[in-house]
């Protein structure tokens, strides 16, 4: 029996999801885009990613809408609504409209906000989103290609997006524990209060909100505000125990790093695995005009079995650079769809592990490499784990690496893994 639907925004958040459920031995099914064909086969936790951060909205909302449809089908009664733990979006959407249409459908008067994801630093104080000791808007996040966040403060950032009121359950509520939690929402629903950004600076904060938002029947957050569902459903016995781990199935050593983020801990992370690999910058300006034959050449030249990375990681300078001759769309568009081609190349030349870093750009090589279901292998750092699927009949590995997650040498950490 499925006991929690689960739809995320993009395709890292959905493996971080994914993840951090699976930490507890329940079995998660994660599923690439809204299947095709009916549930078979459920596991307790279901998962679909979305490639929906940073559509219009209408088209956001009608695919959660599906995703909802789908998991609901699977025995559903509970859902999550995964977003950014840096609550990647515009004053126009997703994170807000999304959630009023699947409240709606579902009946649901309340719901909770709380992207914190502490063992990545995010942290909520007073509804303020904190990066590290940095407010969102003062971290690099100011400077996202696709969302930059301008403001810290939840409340502000969800109030445009919302037609219902937004409130807040702070820090010193959640101290108090589970039932001073439970009342606070309590209040705010009598005052006619749907939207709660709830705060929390630590895990001991996520495991309170858990234990008393875990029959809501639509709860909205990070990865991290998920992670102790699991044991709070084995403990009362709503759920019993499997082995979702899977061991690595045996690959072929070919691997290729994929970077299309350009998150200030991606930018360390291409620059320390460019002193170990080959490496080959893709330029936008230079793939709107040329294409991507040179890149595609590059790699055919490279041993399968070398290190190599091709990555349009770049500063926020050249970013804009490229933004303001291209547009923002254009740009992004050119970049996924030239690393998209060159993960369909590197599997055609025999590599079997990829390693993508970014949101969007995990959704477009995924997408090119065909694989809509996947299953979750070791973490390699939190929020990261490996996970196994089929492409064009090969066994492959993949690891989607949101951009701001993992240690420097995250790129040779993932490879040593394997
Ligand atoms: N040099 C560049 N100039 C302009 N846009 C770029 C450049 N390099 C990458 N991009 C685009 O920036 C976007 C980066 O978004 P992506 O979601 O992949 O990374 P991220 O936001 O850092 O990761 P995450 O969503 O996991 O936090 C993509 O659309 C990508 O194509
Ligand atoms: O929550 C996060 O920070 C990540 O899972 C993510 O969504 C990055 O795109």
């Amino acid at each position: 029996m499925t006991v929690l639907g689960c739809i995320a925004d993009d395709f890292t958040g959905a493996t971080d999801l994914a993840g951090l459920l699976a930490r507890s031995g329940v079995k998660v099914n994660l599923h690439m885009g809204v299947p095709n064909a009916p549930p078979t086969d459920t596991a307790a936790f279901e998962v679909i990613a979305l490639k929906c951060r940073t559509e219009p909205v209408a088209d956001a909302v009608a695919e959660c809408l599906r995703a909802l449809d789908w998991l609901q089908a699977a025995g559903a009664r509970r859902f999550f609504w995964k977003y950014c733990s840096t609550f990647d979006s515009t004053a126009d959407g997703n994170i807000g409209p999304v959630a009023e249409a699947l409240m709606a459908k579902l009946g649901a008067e309340q719901t909770i906000y709380c992207p914190a994801f502490p063992e990545n630093g995010r942290a909520i104080f007073m509804g303020y989103l904190f990066v590290g000791e940095q407010p969102l808007a003062e971290s690099p996040m100011k400077d996202h290609p696709l969302t930059p966040m301008r403001d810290s403060n939840l409340m502000r950032l969800l109030e445009p997006q919302v037609t219902r009121p937004v409130g807040l359950a702070n820090r010193l509520v959640v101290e108090k524990g589970a039932e001073a939690l439970s009342e606070r929402l309590s209040d705010l629903k009598r005052e006619g209060v749907m939207h709660v950004v709830v705060d929390a600076v630590s895990n001991d904060d996520l495991y309170v909100i858990s234990e008393a938002c875990r029959d809501m029947p639509f709860l909205t957050g990070g990865s991290a505000v998920a992670m102790a569902l699991p044991a709070l459903y084995l403990k009362d016995g709503t759920l019993a125990a499997d082995a979702p781990k899977m061991e690595a199935p045996d690959l072929a050593d070919g691997a290729i790093v994929l970077s299309g983020s350009c998150s200030a801990m991606t930018r360390a992370q291409v620059a320390a695995y460019l002193d170990q690999a080959d490496g080959y910058r893709l330029d936008p300006l230079d793939l709107a005009e040329n294409g991507v034959d040179e890149a595609l050449a590059w790699l055919e030249k490279q041993p399968v079995g070398s290190d190599k990375i091709i990555y349009a990681t770049a500063e926020p300078s050249s970013v804009k650079a490229a933004q303001e001759k291209l547009g923002v769309t254009k740009a992004g568009r050119v970049v996924e769809d030239a690393l998209a081609a060159l993960a369909v190349k590197a599997r055609e030349l025999g590599v079997r592990r990829f390693v993508v870093a970014g949101g969007e750009t995990s959704g477009a090589v995924t997408k090119a490499l065909g694989v809509t279901q996947l299953t979750i292998g070791a973490e390699i750092a939190p929020g990261v784990p490996w996970c196994f699927a089929t492409s064009d009949g090969h066994d492959i590995a993949l690891t989607l690496k949101s951009g701001n997650f993992g240690a420097e040498s995250f790129f040779a950490d993932a490879l040593a893994k394997l």
